[in-house]
């Protein structure tokens, strides 16, 4: 039953279609990110032809297009052509062997067995498939830079690299997708891989307000009813994305959120208090991402952090070996983590009478990080 006026009725929504909002929503245009398209397909036409494709890395902020530009490539590989891809989420498989369990699920279309595979034998499985079938494999790292942050990124590169040494005629080949701009991936792998990686570099710089207006102009159609959202609406989350360096994934989840509080109130149309109402939500996307990815240590740490305001790292060593018993060695690696994802920063400063001491920062709202624990 529609309601007159502004107002909506029980059976109406301001979305026509809100899975377009959604994280996991692949769009079918990809404007603005053609030089990155072509150097990526340059870089994997090889793998067409048989041999093994051009290893990248691919870098650049949050949200500015990465993931979606790979997973379009590999649609169109796995849809029309031969070659295997696979896509690893390094915040969630964040190991070398978890690495590997998922090339072997992308290889072979099901789990490895639970019951305690050897590495060895994972890797031999995942090769011996590719020579038999005579095939090549294409994998993205997605968000590597966690693999780096847990010291696993040299190993895991580096039997990637060298397959095809212990396996002769395996061929793989590696875009390695990083989204940490002060993280220089040839730096933090070692000698062994520094000498067999030569990555062509592909950089997704943040987009523009106006680029951004034309990206989530797109959504609005596709995601929400025809004038539910007018320029000025979109003019605003064009704006708040711009401020939050181009991230567009904030963009979409604004214009969601927006969407939803207005048709709290009862409302056809989004306003642009709407979209201020829901920037203070959504303005923790990232942190909520970087909090979800945490192990219990890491989050009792952040939790400890939270609580003290940060402050003098002995003076939050003691409060988190009371609540742990964890002793300062492993304190210390959470807290370099924590730091390495910017959750926290860290400086030494010199205080009198205790010397050269590390003092912390909680690099957000300790509220909002407390909510989020
Ligand atoms: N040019 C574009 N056109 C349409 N949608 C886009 C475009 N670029 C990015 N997006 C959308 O923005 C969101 C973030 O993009 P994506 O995940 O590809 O970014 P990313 O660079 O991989 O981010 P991160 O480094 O945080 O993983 C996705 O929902 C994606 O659909």
């Amino acid at each position: 039953m529609t309601e007159d006026g502004d107002m909506l009725g029980w059976d109406e929504s301001v979305f026509r279609d809100e899975h377009v909002l959604e994280i996991d929503y692949v769009p079918e245009t990809f404007h603005h990110r053609d030089s990155q398209m072509e150097s990526l397909k340059y870089a994997l036409r090889p793998a067409v032809r048989g041999s093994r494709p051009l290893n990248v890395i691919a870098r650049g902020p949050p949200g500015t297009g990465k993931t979606t530009a790979v997973q379009k490539l590999f649609g169109e590989l796995r849809a029309e052509t031969d070659v295997l891809v696979a896509r690893v989420n390094c915040q969630v498989d964040a190991t070398r062997y978890a690495v590997f369990s998922s090339l072997f699920e992308a290889v072979f279309d099901y789990e490895p067995p639970a019951s305690g595979i050897s590495f060895r034998e994972l890797f031999e499985q995942i090769t011996d498939h590719l020579v038999e079938e005579d095939a090549v494999l294409a994998v993205a790292l997605d968000d590597v830079n966690y693999l780096a942050y847990e010291n696993e990124i040299s190993e895991t590169l580096y039997s990637l690299l060298r397959a095809h040494e212990s396996q002769t005629g395996a061929r793989i080949g590696v875009i390695v997708i990083s989204s940490d701009t002060d993280l220089e991936l040839l730096d933090a792998v070692d000698e062994r891989v520094q000498s067999v990686f030569r990555p062509e570099e592909v950089f997704f710089p943040p987009y523009d307000q106006p680029e951004i207006v034309d990206i989530l102009d797109e959504r609005v159609e596709r995601g929400f009813q025809p004038d539910a959202v007018g320029p000025t609406v979109l003019d605003r989350v064009a704006e708040l994305t711009a401020d939050h360096d181009g991230d567009l994934r904030m963009g979409i989840d604004l214009l969601r959120r927006a969407g939803l509080n207005a048709e709290m109130a009862g409302r056809r149309t989004v306003a642009s208090e709407d979209v201020d109402a829901a920037y203070e939500t959504a303005k923790h996307v990232q942190l909520s991402r970087d909090v979800n990815a945490l192990s219990d240590t890491e989050r009792d740490l952040l939790g400890v952090i939270a609580s003290e305001g940060g402050g003098h790292a002995g003076d939050v060593f003691e409060a988190f070996n009371d609540q742990t018993g964890l002793a300062y060695t492993r304190y210390a690696e959470v807290l370099n983590k924590l730091e390495r994802v910017g959750l926290i920063d860290t400086q030494y400063t010199s205080v009198e009478g205790r010397g050269r001491t590390r003092m912390i920062e909680l690099a957000y709202d300790a509220d909002a990080v407390a909510e989020r624990l």
